[in-house]
């Protein structure tokens, strides 16, 4: 029988307390030296099936409860809100086609041109040496990536309008909700939230009706291109792929259109802060590492040349680039607790987990456990080229770095966020040498990196990243 709760796991549930006579609170701050072993990580991430999300992630450190009462006013909910035949049938649907290797294939020119759209951008900013804030501008790249392979025709402005909602709705989510825990204050929505959050939903409603009648009309009408063996099959953006599944009779599952708006919101909140913010933080370490960023260029230089932008065909050939991606998700991954639920008492690793008990499993502290990493803190990504971490990646496999999961609720963006991440990274260090602007620098002149933005999900930087680009490669692509 368990005598105290394992420091890497914690417990949400009235019943959390009696696991260990020394835990007196509900259990707020996460250990960060401290984590699994990885067989206990297996069991949990494998083994348990998912949980109703009710914390909130404020920072690798801390921890808020989601506002139930208002997540319930999304009639289309959120993944973690609806049954578990549908979510067994999206993700299997996530996993092989909407972000499936074919997919991402065909949809790569969307988002190499957004990326090039950034670059412009930047270029303009540096000729006349103005600051930009790289956070807000890293956010927009990939909302208008995924916003553009959900429906292909969208135009800026309707990504942005769409990226305003998505937040809110991560914002009314992530407010503490005195009614989810005061039972007389039930149903009075005295802060308001509940209230708010039917306001965002008839937004994101409306919003999204738009893109899905004007995707049915042009699905209609839209001729075939060619004839006979020439005829040419138009790429199917998600929507598409979506509107084929909830066509189709033979569906294992009936996929309505509550639920396709549904699916789009989660997508949203899980895939565009978590890509951006991982661009982020590792351009933050390169530029307080300047011997490791200049080992990148020269990399990137050998690998690709500077006649060209490297593109994400390139990110194979480039293994540096790949093991400064895997050491940042390892220092700082952008989701950095997953959650399961017991539906009956469990032992794990020698501890006993009551039934129905929440367990926040904390993938920052098993990134940093000094048992699986050498100088765990420290951002080194020439640890992947050592024997023992040679053949280390982060798809789930290997326990100790697990940024996306593991298990049967492993994030379906992987594939997305492994061809994005890297290839938007590597141009901005090929085409920008980065100047830190006084505001981002703490007292030693290095970018400040801090954690703790507010809202949504994702472990943020406390202060945005704002930095002068210096255009490197002359003439510029
Ligand atoms: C660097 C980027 C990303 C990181 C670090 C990340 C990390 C994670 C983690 C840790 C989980 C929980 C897994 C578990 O509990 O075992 C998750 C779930 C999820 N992710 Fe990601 N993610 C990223 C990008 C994306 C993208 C780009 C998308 C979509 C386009 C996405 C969609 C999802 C969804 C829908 C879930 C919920 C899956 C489920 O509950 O079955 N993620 N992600």
């Amino acid at each position: 029988m368990a005598s105290h709760r394992p420091p890497w796991l914690y417990l949400s549930s009235a019943i959390s307390t009696s696991l260990s006579p020394r835990c007196t609170s509900p259990c707020m701050n996460l250990p960060l030296a401290t984590a699994p072993s990885s067989i206990s990580v297996l069991a949990l991430l494998s083994a348990l099936p998912p949980a109703r999300s009710i914390w909130h992630v404020k920072s690798s450190k801390t921890m808020t409860p989601f506002s139930l009462s208002a997540l319930r006013q999304l009639p289309h909910g959120n993944l973690l809100m609806r049954p578990p035949a549908y979510w067994r049938f999206i993700k299997r649907l996530c996993m092989s086609e909407l972000l499936g290797p074919r997919t991402l294939e065909q949809l790569r020119p969307i988002r190499q041109s957004e990326v090039a759209f950034l670059l412009c951008g930047l270029l303009e900013k540096s000729r006349v040496g103005e600051a930009v804030n790289l956070s807000k501008e890293l956010i927009k790249l990939t909302n208008n990536i995924i916003t553009r392979m959900v429906a292909s025709s969208t135009a800026g402005d309707e990504a942005d309008m769409l990226h305003r909602v998505v937040k809110q709705v991560a914002e009314v989510m992530g407010t503490f909700n005195a009614e989810d825990y005061i039972g007389f204050l039930r149903g009075l929505d005295i802060q308001g939230l509940n209230k708010k959050m039917r306001e965002v939903h008839r937004n994101f409603d409306n919003l999204l009706e738009g893109f899905i009648t004007a995707k049915e009309k042009s699905r209609n009408k839209a001729p075939e291109r060619g004839s006979g063996e020439a005829k040419e099959t138009p790429v199917k953006d998600l929507l598409d792929i979506l509107l084929d599944v909830a066509g189709d009779p033979t569906a294992e599952v009936k996929i309505t259109r509550e639920n396709i708006k549904g699916f789009i919101l989660d997508i949203f909140t899980a895939g565009t802060d978590s890509s951006a913010s991982t661009i982020e933080w590792t351009l933050s370490e390169l530029i307080n590492h300047p011997k490791i960023m200049q080992k990148l260029r020269e990399e990137i230089d050998r690998v690709v040349g500077r006649d060209r932008v490297i593109g994400e065909a390139d990110v194979p050939n480039l293994p540096y680039l790949n093991a400064v991606v895997k050491e940042m998700m390892r220092i700082h991954p952008a989701a950095p607790i997953s959650y399961r639920i017991s539906t009956k008492e469990t032992i794990i690793g020698g501890y006993t987990i009551p039934a129905n008990t929440t367990a926040a499993i904390n993938l920052y502290s098993t990134g940093r456990d000094p048992k699986y990493w050498v100088d765990p803190h420290e951002f080194r990504p020439e640890r992947f080229f050592e024997e023992s971490n040679a053949n280390l990646d982060v798809k789930g496999l290997h326990y100790q770095l697990i940024p996306f999961g593991s298990g049967r609720r492993v994030c379906p963006g992987i594939g997305f966020a492994l061809q994005v991440v890297p290839a938007a990274l590597a141009a901005l260090v090929q085409c920008f040498e980065w100047k830190i602007d006084e505001g981002t620098a703490n007292e030693n002149g290095k970018v400040d990196m801090e954690e703790g933005g507010d809202g949504g999900l994702v472990s943020y930087r406390a202060k945005p990243l704002v930095v002068v680009p210096i255009p490197r490669l002359n003439p510029f692509p």
